[in-house]
C-alpha cells in the first residue's frame, strides 16, 4: 500500500475527478460513508451515541460534517460545531454542510457559540471527531482552531480524526502549532508521510485506511515511490524449502562481529541467523573470546588475531579473505568496536569482498567520513543504521534525519547503490532505484540491547540463502517486526530483551508461511 504527501494526494484526487470522471462529492461521500463504517466496526454501533464533530472549513471539515449525516441515520446524536463563517465554506464541503442544515442537523457556527457550552458537550459525549484541518494544513494553528485543540485534548474523552489529527504536517509529522491527540486516524484512501514520522507517529493512535473508490490502476499509474510493507507485498517471502535441500544449499554466512567485553553480538546475529534457516553459520572473531560450545553449539568459529584491547587485527585480513571462499553471503559489524585498526580493517574487507554484504553497527562506523569502500564494491551491500549512526555516516543532525526519514534514506541509498535500512520506529528500506519501503511491525518493546544485531544475522541469512537484496531486507525487517511483535504479545513490552525476540523468529516465519498459504487471515 503507498504512502503518499499532501501534494501527491491532492494529484490523485484531480486525476480521479478530470481523468476517471469520479466527481469529488462521490469521493467526499465514500469517505464519510467508509468513516461512520470504520467507527462502528471500531467502537460499536453508532446508534445512542453522543458524537460531537468539529469541522474545519476545508473537506476535512467536509468529510466531518458528510460523516455527521450518515451518524445521523444509524441513530446517532449528533452535534457539529463548525470552525469558520459559513460564507467561507466551499466547494464540496459547502454541499454537505447544505444538506446537513436542511435536513435540520444540529450546528454550532464560530463566533456565534459560548466555549463553555463546547467544553460540556466536549465533556459528555461519547466521541469527538476531529475534522479541522487535514492534508490542507499550510501554516502553524492558532486563535479558535489552536483553542478547539486544546478543548479536544483536555476531554478525556475518545478521539476520531479524520485523515490526519489536526495540526499535523502531513508531509513531515511536526506539530504545527498544537495538535490533536487521536486514539484512531482514520485516513482517506491511503496513508500519508506524516502518519509515520515524528509526533505524527506519536498522536495518531490506531490508523486504518478507508477506501474512498480511488481506482486500483490510477494509483498503480501514478509510480508513487513509498511503500508500506505487507505480507502481500512480499509474496513469496520466505521462500518455500525444496525438498531436496541440504544444508549445502541453504546458505552459508559468514559474520564477523565481537570483540572482547562484546560477545554477546556475535552470538545473537549467529543465533538470529540460523533461526532464519542459514544452513551453515561460521562466526569470525578475536581469538580470546571463546564462544564456548555450551552458547551455541550450531555455530563453527574461525578464531582470528586481536589487538590488545580485544578486537580483530589487521592480521586478521589474509584469513577472511580466504574465509570468504565458499560462502554466500557476511554480516559485518556487531560488536567490532572503534580501535583505528580494525576500523582499517573493516574499510578493507567491505571493498574486498565480492559477496552480498550486511553492514551493521561498527561496520557503518567504519564507513563514517569514508564511504569509498562502498562504491569499490562489486556485490550488493544492505548498510542497517539506526538513526545515530546514519547520522555519523552522512553528516546530518538526527532530528533532521528522523524528520526526513523517507528522503534522507532514498538520497543515500540512490547516491551510493546501496540499500539502506533506517531502523526505528517503522524501518524504512530504500533502495538504489529511488524506491522506499516502510515497515508495518515491531513495537517500543524492541528498543533494548540487541535487537539490531538480531536483524543484521535475519538478513544476513536471507541474503546467503540467494533471496533477492531488496526482498532479503524488506523481508528480514518485517519478520523482525512480527518477531518482536510476538514476543511483546508474550512477556509485555518493557520486559522485552533480544533474546526473547531471536525465540520467536521461527514463530513469525510460520506466520507469514501461513499467511502466504491462505491457512491466516491476512
Ligand atoms: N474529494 C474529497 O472530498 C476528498 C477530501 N479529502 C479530505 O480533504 C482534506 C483536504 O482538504 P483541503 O485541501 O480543503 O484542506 P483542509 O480541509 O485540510 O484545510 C484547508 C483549509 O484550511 C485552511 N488552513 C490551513 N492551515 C490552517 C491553519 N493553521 N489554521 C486555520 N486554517 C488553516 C486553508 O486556508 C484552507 O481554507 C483531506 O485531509 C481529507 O480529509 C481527501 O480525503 C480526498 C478526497
Ligand atoms: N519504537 C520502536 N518501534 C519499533 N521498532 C523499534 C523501536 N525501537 C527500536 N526498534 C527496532 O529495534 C532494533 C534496534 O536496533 P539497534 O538500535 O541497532 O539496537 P542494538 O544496537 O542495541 O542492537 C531496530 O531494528 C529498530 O527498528
Ligand atoms: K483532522
Amino acid at each position: 500500500m503507498k504512502i503518499v504527501t499532501a501534494e501527491e494526494m491532492k494529484k490523485l484526487d484531480r486525476k480521479a475527478t478530470t481523468d476517471y470522471a469520479i466527481p469529488s462529492l462521490l469521493l467526499m461521500e465514500n469517505a464519510a460513508r467508509g468513516l461512520v463504517d470504520e467507527i462502528e466496526k471500531t467502537l460499536g454501533p453508532a446508534a445512542g451515541k453522543r458524537v460531537v464533530i468539529l469541522a474545519g472549513r476545508g473537506n476535512n471539515g467536509g468529510d466531518g460534517i458528510a460523516a455527521a449525516r450518515h451518524l445521523r441515520m444509524r441513530g446517532a446524536q449528533v452535534i457539529v460545531y463548525l470552525f469558520s463563517p459559513i460564507e467561507k465554506v466551499g466547494g464540496d464541503a459547502k454541499t454537505s454542510l447544505d444538506i446537513w442544515m436542511q435536513t435540520g442537523g444540529v450546528l454550532h457556527v464560530a463566533g456565534s457559540f459560548r466555549w463553555n457550552h463546547l467544553t460540556r458537550e466536549l465533556s459528555e459525549s461519547d466521541l469527538i471527531i476531529d475534522a479541522l484541518l487535514g492534508t490542507g494544513l499550510s501554516h502553524p494553528v492558532e486563535g479558535d482552531y489552536a483553542k478547539a485543540i486544546t478543548l479536544i485534548n483536555r476531554s478525556g474523552r475518545k478521539v476520531v480524526a479524520v485523515d490526519i489529527p489536526s495540526g499535523i504536517s502531513a508531509d513531515t509529522g511536526e506539530v504545527l502549532g498544537v495538535a490533536v491527540k487521536a486514539d484512531y486516524t482514520f485516513t482517506m484512501a491511503l496513508p500519508k508521510w506524516g502518519h509515520f514520522l515524528q509526533e505524527g507517529l506519536e498522536v495518531r493512535g490506531r490508523l486504518a485506511v478507508i477506501d474512498i473508490g480511488f481506482p486500483p490502476a490510477m494509483i498503480e499509474a501514478a509510480k508513487i515511490p513509498v511503500d508500506l510493507i505487507t505480507p502481500e507485498g512480499l509474496a513469496g517471502f520466505p521462500p518455500p524449502r525444496p525438498r531436496g535441500a541440504h544444508k549445502g544449499t541453504a546458505g552459508h554466512l559468514l559474520v564477523i562481529a565481537g570483540s572482547f567485553g562484546k560477545k554477546g553480538a556475535a552470538l545473537m546475529t549467529s543465533l538470529a541467523a540460523l533461526r532464519c534457516g542459514a544452513g551453515l553459520v561460521t562466526v569470525a572473531l578475536p581469538k580470546s573470546i571463546d564462544l564456548a560450545t555450551a552458547d551455541l553449539m550450531e555455530v563453527m568459529t574461525l578464531p582470528l588475531p586481536e589487538t590488545p584491547e580485544g578486537t580483530l587485527s589487521l592480521a586478521a585480513e589474509k584469513s577472511l579473505l580466504q574465509a570468504v571462499q565458499g560462502k554466500d553471503a557476511v554480516a559485518i559489524g556487531p560488536g567490532l568496536l572503534q580501535n583505528e585498526e580494525t576500523q582499517r580493517l573493516i574499510r578493507t574487507l567491505i571493498a574486498e569482498i565480492s559477496l552480498p554484504i550486511v553492514v551493521d553497527a561498527d561496520g557503518l562506523n567504519a564507513l563514517a567520513g569514508d564511504l569509498s569502500a562502498l562504491k569499490k564494491r562489486k556485490a550488493p551491500a544492505i548498510l542497517t543504521p539506526h538513526p545515530g549512526e546514519m547520522s555519523r555516516l552522512i553528516g546530518k543532525r538526527t532530528d533532521l534525519i528522523q524528520k526526513e526519514r523517507f528522503t534522507v534514506a532514498a538520497h543515500f541509498a540512490e547516491q551510493w547503490g546501496a540499500i539502506l535500512v533506517l531502523k526505528g520506529a517503522h524501518t524504512v528500506v530504500a533502495t538504489p532505484d529511488g524506491f522506499v519501503r516502510v515497515n508495518n511491525t515491531g513495537n517500543p518493546g524492541m528498543a533494548t540491547a540487541g535487537t539490531g544485531d538480531a536483524l543484521t544475522g535475519m538478513i544476513g541469512a536471507w541474503l546467503a540463502q540467494g533471496i533477492d537484496p531488496a526482498e532479503a531486507a524488506a523481508g528480514g525487517v518485517a519478520l523482525h517486526g512480527t518477531a518482536g511483535d510476538l514476543a511483546a504479545a508474550d512477556r509485555g513490552e518493557i520486559g522485552l530483551i533480544a533474546s526473547d525476540l531471536i525465540q520467536k523468529i521461527p514463530e513469525a516465519i510460520q506466520n507469514y508461511v501461513r499467511r502466504h498459504s491462505g491457512v491466516l487471515p491476512p
